[in-house]
């Protein structure tokens, strides 16, 4: 398809999906993401060939909400778009101060979002390459991240909060062993880890959203991960797994 064709395409797809939203009064997500400058990124995007369609929302958030889209060769993708509006970010603000990547971010909030964008984006590339299953990131630009698709066909896959475990016992060994690479090798702590951001897919575990992720210098990483610790043992144990947050705790911390 030659650019111009390309650009109408997408345009129209947009339209279209502009209309939808309208349709179902869902004018938040209208106004509060594809707002002028958040259209232009996603045209650059577009005529560089990184998406050839957008596709419907998969999720509407509080910070950001997710669409599903085709990229090159038809892989499928996730588009994650910050709001910029409705953001918390003085909460985000508190998250990349403590950072030693991102403590010289200051200015208004649309550049404290868009170092939270990238900060997704490298915190997702730190965990890839520890060997923690999480979405690919592909490319950030402003506001939004635009990532492998976990799922098929437009539908991601659940959450565990929205699943039963048959056999929860190699999920949770799987997710305490992504908790300890992800402390011991990348030196990250999730941050916001529970059932919401892990996916099962393929019967196994796959950690998303970690905008808030921190590294461990970061003077609140303990009390992070001590949160991230309740949360997942809370779950496990509903599921049927002996577990506890001493030994989860003492499994991530213990030296090799
Ligand atoms: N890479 C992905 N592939 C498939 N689905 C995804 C992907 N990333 C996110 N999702 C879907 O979108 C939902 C929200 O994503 P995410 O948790 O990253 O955003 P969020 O920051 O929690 O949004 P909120 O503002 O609601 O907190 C997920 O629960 C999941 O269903
Ligand atoms: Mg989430």
């Amino acid at each position: 398809m030659d650019h111009d064709k390309k650009m109408k395409s997408i345009d129209k797809r947009i339209d279209e999906y502009h209309f939808k939203i309208k349709d179902s009064s869902d004018l938040k997500a209208e106004s509060g993401v594809f707002d002028t400058p958040t259209l232009k990124t996603l045209y650059t995007l577009a005529s560089k060939g990184i998406i050839t369609a957008m596709g419907g929302v998969v999720s509407t958030g509080k910070e950001a909400d997710v669409f599903h889209a085709i990229g090159e060769n038809g892989k499928e993708l996730a588009i994650k778009i910050y709001r910029i509006n409705t953001s918390d970010f003085q909460k985000m603000q508190d998250y990349l101060i403590g950072d030693p990547r991102f403590s010289n971010v200051r200015g208004t909030k649309k550049d404290i979002v868009f170092a939270w964008t990238k900060k997704e984006q490298r915190n997702l590339e730190r965990a890839a390459e520890v060997g923690v299953k999480v979405p690919e990131p592909m490319i950030s630009e402003r506001n939004i991240l635009i990532m492998e698709f976990i799922g098929k066909d437009g539908v991601s896959a659940p959450r565990l909060k929205d699943v039963r475990l048959e056999e929860p016992q190699p999920i949770y060994d799987t997710v305490a062993d992504y908790m300890r690479l992800l402390y011991q090798k990348a030196k990250l702590v999730h941050g916001d880890l529970s059932e919401y951001n892990i996916l099962l897919y393929e019967e196994r575990p796959v950690i998303i959203d970690m905008g808030q992720a921190v590294m461990l210098e970061h003077p609140m990483a303990r009390e992070f991960l001590a949160r991230d610790v309740k949360n997942i043992v809370r779950y496990f144990k509903k599921s049927g797994v002996k577990c506890s947050e001493e030994e989860l705790s003492a499994h991530i911390l213990k030296k090799d």
